[in-house]
């Protein structure tokens, strides 16, 4: 295999080439930021209760669409951030900051809408394994 090059700057040439790199990116979010962590531990969470639950394809669509909405977000609030700290390093600018917060209340958004999809499909069947 002719890649990794990890100077690359010019466009990917092959398939591989590109999933590679895609993949490297899904990586290295994971690594370095702690939310999206604990958003692939939930997310991972949310699949074995579902399991035990037996939910049907609908209900796993709504879960899917959920987890991805909310890993999506996080994945262009790093690139925000990403972008931002590449531009103004450390320095205090408004504009900045308020890239940085409205990314952050997108993740927030969509955090809250997988809360309340999981509530709504989780909260039911729960509800009736815990109460017998
Ligand atoms: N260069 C800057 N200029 C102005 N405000 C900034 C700057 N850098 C950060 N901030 C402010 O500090 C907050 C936190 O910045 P940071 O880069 O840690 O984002 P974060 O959303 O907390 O990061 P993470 O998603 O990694 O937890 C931002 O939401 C923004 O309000």
């Amino acid at each position: 295999m002719a890649f990794p090059d990890k100077h690359q700057t010019s466009k990917n040439r092959r398939f591989l080439q590109a999933l590679y790199h895609a993949l490297q990116g899904i990586g290295a979010v994971i690594k370095q930021e702690r939310n999206m962590r604990f958003h692939v531990f939930s997310a991972v969470m949310v699949i074995i209760v579902g399991c035990c639950l037996r939910l049907n394809a609908h209900q796993w669509l709504w879960l899917f669409l959920a987890i991805t909405a909310v890993f999506a977000a996080e994945f262009l609030n790093t690139v925000v951030e990403t972008m931002c700290d590449l531009i103004v390093g450390h320095h205090y600018d408004p504009n900045v900051k308020k890239a940085k917060d409205v990314a952050a209340g997108m993740v927030l958004l969509m955090a809250a809408f997988a809360v309340c999809v999981g509530l709504l499909i989780m909260g039911p069947p729960l509800l009736k394994v815990i109460g017998g």
